[in-house]
């Protein structure tokens, strides 16, 4: 099922934090979403999860206005790892990931044996299934997350959408999610910081700048020496990955007065 953001304006406070944004994630994709600090594209994705109306424009998903999508159906189609994905509450990891299937049940319905199977094939996939009796608050920042992941991929969506789902995580996970991401057959949305990352796991990639979409495309044709400059202000150098063929960028600190006994 693919994603559609038509136009998309969001407006707060006299503020308009998203411009007229048209995105496309054509079924079974993985789009990125990359771009500087406040450009936008955590707004953006709340659109897409419904925790904010845009002002403007439509999200699609399956040709369908989410809008007119009742929360319930809503839920089962989109799935979402936020930066607000609290786990707050004093439960088990089990009764965490568990809570994905809500928009499955009927008041206090328990799990059947097909969806506690469900939950142990998440954990698994997210290697968490060592943890599944403890508490969620005494998880490590990037247990934690990848406990997040496991909600969201038990919720069964067609949609999944992302903001920063590598942060806490050690390379090996950073890895391994991201290849879950790319394998899993989703139609996937995903705001990385990481344009390495995003190069490797993304088909096309869009840069927020200012509320605005400058420059989309595969990674290729988008993250070029030039755009990281005029957008990121930072000067980076292209190479491309030996095995993979993926660009990816290199950058170089502040020059310190002596580099490796070469004189500055
Ligand atoms: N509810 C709000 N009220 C006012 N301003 C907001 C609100 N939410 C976000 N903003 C502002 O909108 C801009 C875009 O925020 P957003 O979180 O979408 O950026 P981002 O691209 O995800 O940034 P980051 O990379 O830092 O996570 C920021 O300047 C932010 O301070």
């Amino acid at each position: 099922m693919d994603l559609a953001l038509d136009e998309l304006s969001v407006a707060i406070g006299g503020n308009t934090l998203v411009r007229h944004l048209t995105l496309d994630v054509p079924a079974g994709s993985v789009v990125g979403l990359v771009g500087p600090n406040g450009s936008g594209k955590s707004t953006a994705l709340r659109c897409v999860y419904r925790a904010l109306r845009p002002s403007g424009g439509t999200v699609r998903v399956g040709g369908t206005d989410l809008a007119s999508l009742g929360l319930r159906r809503s839920a089962r189609t989109v799935a979402a790892l936020t930066q607000e994905s609290g786990t707050d509450l004093d439960f088990t990891v089990r009764e965490i990931v568990a809570l994905g299937r809500t928009p499955y049940l009927r008041g206090n319905e328990p799990l059947g044996a097909a969806e506690h199977a469900l939950c142990e094939d998440a954990m698994g996939r997210m290697d968490v299934r060592h943890l599944a009796d403890r508490g969620v608050l005494t998880l490590s920042g990037g247990e934690r997350q990848r406990v997040l992941v496991a909600r969201a991929l038990v919720q069964s969506p067609e949609v999944l959408v992302l903001d920063e789902p590598t942060n806490h995580l050690d390379i090996r996970h950073q890895v391994e999610l991201l290849s879950l991401l790319r394998e899993s057959g989703l139609t996937v949305l995903v705001v990385l910081h990481d344009l390495n990352l995003a190069a490797a796991v993304c088909d096309r990639i869009g840069v927020l700048s200012a509320g605005r979409l400058v420059a989309s495309g595969t990674p290729a044709e988008v993250l070029t020496v030039a755009l990281v400059r005029e957008v990121f202000g930072v000067d980076a150098h292209v190479v491309t990955h030996p095995l993979t063929g993926d660009p990816q960028l290199l950058y170089a600190l502040t020059p310190r007065h002596v580099t490796k006994g070469h004189p500055a």
